[in-house]
């Protein structure tokens, strides 16, 4: 039996009155991509900022690979295995897009975030950090800063970051927005290129529906923080629940 990598059992979370995901309970195997579609405010980022810690829970539970994690840092988790694309914010904005892949490729590899080790003495580290620069056309722009990059190439650092640090569940919340038609492609090419690997899994809050058809092994959906729908593309897509929860006509090309 597939292996699941990833749980939610009844989670929730309220901010004053609003509840914005409502006993939500799912679970993730390892070789799946999994969408997660709803309306505008459907709940879908809340989602994911409880799986990875961004915000703590009301209620339920997060389990990841059997571990209870519900209560951990961020940090924990991404140790543990849990993958998001990173927040540019987190990053090192004036170092250069090589130094930023090579300092979580540092990390993940056991050497500690340390700003000051050379790239020479870490040679194996070096060599590896640019081989994912290069898988997301960034071996270019090596040496320009983080915070001089246009923003479709700060989307594929982003994604160069969490290939970088191997994790068994990779979360991408809306990869390509903000990309030129040029560039989504690449980023697309690398998540169907993820999908290789059958011992990791892939969440994407996406809601473009060529690229939910594209890459969606199955389809789970939120409307009002709750989960309505879970199951392959072509059956939910076609399913009552989710023609009326796009009544709005929120999903593009729906
Ligand atoms: N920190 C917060 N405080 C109060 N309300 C919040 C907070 N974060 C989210 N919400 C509310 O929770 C609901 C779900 O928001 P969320 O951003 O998760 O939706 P979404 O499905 O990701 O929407 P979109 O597709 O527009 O990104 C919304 O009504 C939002 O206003």
């Amino acid at each position: 039996m597939t292996q699941t990598l990833l749980e939610t059992t009844d989670l929730t979370v309220r901010f004053g009155g609003h509840v914005a995901v409502d006993r939500v309970t799912c679970s993730f195997r390892a070789g799946e991509l999994t969408a997660i579609v709803g309306p505008n405010g459907a709940g879908k980022t809340t989602y994911f900022n409880l799986i990875s810690g961004q915000i703590g829970a009301t209620a339920g539970r997060v389990t990841l690979k059997g571990q209870d994690i519900t209560r951990l840092s961020v940090s924990r988790r991404c140790r543990l295995g849990l993958g998001r694309a990173f927040q540019l914010t987190n990053l090192f904005p004036e170092l250069s897009v090589f130094e930023n892949v090579r300092l979580v490729m540092q990390t993940r590899m056991g050497r500690g975030l340390n700003l000051l080790s050379t790239a020479e003495s870490h040679a194996d580290v070096s060599h590896a950090a640019l081989a994912v620069l290069e898988r997301v056309r960034l071996d270019r722009l090596r040496d320009q800063k983080v915070s001089e990059l246009s923003h479709g190439n700060q989307r594929k650092l982003e994604v160069a970051m969490l290939i970088a640090l191997e994790p068994d569940v990779y979360m991408f919340d809306e990869p390509t927005a903000g990309m030129s038609v040029d560039e989504a492609p690449v980023v697309l090419d690398l998540i169907t290129e993820l999908k290789q690997d059958r011992s990791r899994t892939i969440l994407l809050v996406e809601h473009k529906m060529d690229v939910i058809r594209t890459l969606a092994d199955r389809i789970i959906v939120l409307h009002n923080g709750a989960l309505v729908a879970d199951g392959p593309p072509a059956e939910v897509m076609a399913s009552d629940v989710v023609q009326e929860a796009y009544m709005g006509k929120e999903i593009e090309d729906v």
